[in-house]
């Protein structure tokens, strides 16, 4: 799925206006129409009170359109027009003119912060005051106004996006932002919503098809793509029935230092359980008896040193070598990564204190293979290209640093980002569970193991990503997130793999937490709803 820019998206509406011989206005009705289903499905008439708060702009119209099908269908509904402007927008004006109108209930001007009204904690909140028009930070009462319903309590539904937040561009005054418990997105989904400094202010993220024109949403250059199950779907590789191990490739992990052989493990293991045909982990010596132990499956050559790695050989070319986890920062462990760098023709998986190595070290830097997979978290990621002031200058920094190396940058996290020279990809699986020592060595195993069958960097990344959360997934809906441990994701890949081709609706980046199966409960109810929703 595409994420496009503001401009893009004013662009598909135009397109779509003209090529479906519709109006602006129909448009904006259909959009709150959307808005409304959705509302309904979930209240059936319950009798909450519903706050809506229109801006002077379309979004604002939204906001009226969803504010007139309320009060037709005879929920308790206030609406407030933020009047923060004159300059209302045509469309805006058409609904005002048709709320009054048909309903007879004329919205509530507020001017100034004497004009907030009231809102309590057991309250709906319906945030429709800006989208995507938004040029600068709220400020003065209205940025007032935000703080007051952020600090009401009530769950806040923000209509496209919540309300002083900025598509695709850098958070400047996070209290002038609305804390949306839901947002429901128009069809395209916003970068904003999956970078760690905005996404928070969305959560709950649902895209509501307003059927803008698709050749143009697919065929537009966009700002970055989502990878959900779908996507995976299209990278999977078949196993072959006449297939043997050497199909599959040979995996050389090198990882592990006293205290730390747990590291080799779980990416061996990883690399087994995500198909690849042998496996051999490159050790010190004191993860000789621990390796074989816990791993029979894995061959294991042994370093001369006891406690850390000081230099790499194999008797075999391996397909790929997954590197760093555990390895530790010893100055032997330098020289034996130039070495091999600079001698092996294997493809690369490089983690962990193989990055902080190349981070510290401008030699090892020249000799970082081309056509590698480089997996860091925050914290490597900001030894390797420099600290960044928002998420998309670090974003534009691994554009250029993956460019100039050659090199595919996997930026760790939820909705891990994966850049290849000037492409995004967001990912969508994955849970706050996966927090857990462990879990980025389990991932590099994985990435390791997909190169040896043959994907290769960009698909073995992007499918790597996808299955390592898909896993964590299944995981965490038998044992919650805070016991989940990675050697669980490891566990679950089997079931990944058996469900890759079922009914993706199940995996959706928007089914978030507990809420769905909640939500569709058929003989929903008023303490339920306090229950489960408003604490
Ligand atoms: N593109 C689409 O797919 C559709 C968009 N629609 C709605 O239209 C919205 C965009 O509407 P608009 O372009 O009118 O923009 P907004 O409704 O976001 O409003 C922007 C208005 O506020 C002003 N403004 C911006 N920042 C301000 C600030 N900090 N303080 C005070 N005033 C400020 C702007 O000058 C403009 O007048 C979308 O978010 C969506 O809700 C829907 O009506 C239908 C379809
Ligand atoms: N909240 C989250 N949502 C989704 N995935 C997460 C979340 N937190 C962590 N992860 C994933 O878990 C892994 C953690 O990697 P890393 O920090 O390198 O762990 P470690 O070094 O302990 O192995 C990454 O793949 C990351 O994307
Ligand atoms: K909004």
């Amino acid at each position: 799925m595409n994420i496009l820019s503001v401009d893009q998206i004013y662009k598909a509406d135009k397109i779509t206006i003209k090529n479906q011989n519709i109006d602006s206005v129909q448009l904006m009705e259909r959009a709150g129409e959307q808005v409304f289903d959705w509302i309904e499905d979930i209240l059936m008439g319950a009798p909450i009170h519903i706050h809506v708060f229109c801006g002077i702009g379309n979004n604002g119209g939204d906001g009226l359109v969803v504010g007139r099908l309320l009060i037709e269908s005879d929920y308790n509904v206030t609406v407030y027009v933020v009047n923060f402007s004159d300059k209302r927008s045509k469309d805006f004006l058409h609904n005002y003119d048709r709320i009054k109108t048909d309903t007879k209930v004329w919205p509530t001007l507020i001017k100034s912060e004497k004009d907030f009204p009231e809102i309590g904690s057991g309250d709906i909140v319906l945030d429709s005051i800006f989208g995507i028009g938004l040029n600068r930070s709220p400020e003065g009462w209205v940025k007032k106004l935000i703080e007051h319903l952020n600090k009401s309590g009530a769950l806040i539904i923000s209509i496209d996006i919540p309300s002083g937040l900025f598509a695709n561009k850098a958070l400047e005054d996070k209290d002038a932002v609305i804390k949306a418990t839901h947002t429901l997105t128009f069809q395209i989904p916003k970068l904003a919503f999956f970078l760690p400094e905005t996404g928070p202010f969305a959560s709950m993220v649902k895209t509501l098809d307003i059927g803008l024109d698709q050749k143009f949403i697919e065929e537009a250059e966009p700002l970055a793509q989502l990878i959900s199950q779908e996507e995976a779907q299209s990278f999977y590789i078949p196993r072959k029935k006449f297939g043997y191990k050497g199909t599959y490739g040979h995996a050389l992990i090198v990882a592990g230092s006293y205290g730390k052989i747990g590291a080799a493990v779980l990416a061996s293991t990883a690399a087994f359980r995500i198909g690849a045909g042998m496996v051999t982990a490159f050790v010190p010596k004191c993860g000789y008896n621990i390796l074989q132990t816990t791993l029979p499956e894995a061959m294991v050559i042994t370093d001369k040193e006891e406690e850390f790695i000081t230099e790499i050989t194999s008797d075999f070319e391996p397909t790929a070598i997954g590197i760093g986890m555990g390895m530790g920062k010893n100055q032997a462990t330098v020289q034996a990564l130039k070495k091999l760098f600079k001698n092996s023709k294997s493809q690369f998986v490089i983690d962990a204190d193989a990055l902080n190595n190349i981070s510290e070290n401008k030699d090892l830097m020249k000799l970082l293979p081309k056509k590698s997979i480089l997996t860091p978290h925050p914290g490597e990621l900001k030894r390797l290209i420099g600290s960044w002031n928002d998420d998309y200058e670090k974003l534009e920094k691994v554009k250029k640093f993956s460019k100039k190396h050659d090199v595919v940058v996997i930026v760790k996290g939820a909705y891990t980002a994966t850049v290849y020279e000037d492409k995004i990809y967001i990912n969508t699986s994955g849970n706050p569970g996966m927090g857990t020592a462990g879990s980025g060595d389990t991932l590099s195993g994985i990435l390791t193991g997909l190169l040896c069958q043959g994907y290769d960097i960009l698909s073995a990344s992007l499918f790597g990503v996808f299955m390592h959360g898909f896993a964590g997934n299944k995981a965490a809906d038998k044992m919650g997130y805070e016991a989940l441990i990675a050697g669980d994701i490891i566990e679950n890949l089997s079931e990944a793999y058996v469900e890759l081709f079922m009914d993706p609706e199940n995996d959706n980046w928007e089914d978030d937490d507990l809420f769905d199966d909640d939500w569709d409960d058929d003989d929903w109810d008023d303490d339920e709803w306090e229950d489960d929703f408003l604490k």
